[in-house]
């Protein structure tokens, strides 16, 4: 029994707190941790790939996967409609890897109830300024798009309590090592497991030998 299965993680932020930034960041050093592609209604922004940052569906083609079980979550945002297939998301633990979804508190809601061993990240800015400021910097949404996020990233933040870490997203670097950290001792964790295990079976077999 040395085949051991990948953890889920579910990482929340409210939009320009650097979740995607963080994420890459791991992942760039780590690419042996997957990051599930979601399935999402909104508008394509400049420089972002179908089917690398999200599979970009019409409301139509969404609200049909939907009809076919094809999520594990989903939930309406910023009024657009962003959902985690199913597809690939056990085969990539089974096949040992950890995966991050991206997702917001409603889908996180819905994967605690449905994978209760997944463990759940927060991220928050050091302050609702400093948010406006990374939304603006991005450089990506209009003054409006920022408007609309800015409204819904109290309520979005008021759910880190349910959460089992908190990262605030001050300096960089330092947020980034504390993800790491996260990762590290869950693999530890994970190791320590198999190794106990493992021991156990051997003492067993040997005494059912004599
Ligand atoms: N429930 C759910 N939320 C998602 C999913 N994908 C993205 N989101 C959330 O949708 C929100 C908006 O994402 P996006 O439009 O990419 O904006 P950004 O977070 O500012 O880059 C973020 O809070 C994401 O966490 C998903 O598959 N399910
Ligand atoms: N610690 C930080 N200090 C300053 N800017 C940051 C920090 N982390 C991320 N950013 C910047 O803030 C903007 C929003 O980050 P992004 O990762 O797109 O956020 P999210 O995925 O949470 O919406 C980006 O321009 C990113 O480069």
């Amino acid at each position: 029994m040395t085949h051991s299965t990948g953890t889920l993680y579910i990482i929340s932020a409210p939009s320009g707190a650097g979740k995607s930034s963080l994420v890459k960041a791991l992942t760039d050093a780590n690419p042996e941790i997957r990051v599930s592609i979601s399935h999402t209604t909104r508008a394509m922004r400049p420089g972002e790939v179908d089917g690398v940052n999200y599979h970009f569906v019409t409301r139509e083609e969404f609200v049909k996967m939907g009809e076919h079980g094809d999520f594990l979550e989903r939930a309406e945002v910023f009024g657009n409609f962003y959902g985690t297939s199913q597809s690939r998301l056990q085969q990539t633990l089974d096949e040992g890897h950890d995966l991050i979804l991206e997702i917001d508190w409603q889908g996180a809601e819905q994967v605690r109830k449905l994978m209760p061993q997944a463990r759940s990240i927060f991220i928050l800015p050091p302050s609702l300024q400093a948010l406006h400021q990374r939304l603006t910097n991005r450089g990506q949404d209009s003054d409006e798009i920022i408007d609309g996020r800015m409204r819904e990233a109290v309520s979005e933040m008021s759910h880190y309590v349910e959460y089992d870490y908190l990262i605030i997203n001050d300096d960089f670097a330092h947020a980034l090592d504390d993800l790491k950290a996260i990762f590290r001792a869950n693999q530890l964790q994970q190791k320590r497991q198999q190794v106990r295990f493992g021991k156990l079976l051997a003492e067993l077999l040997a005494e059912l030998l004599g």
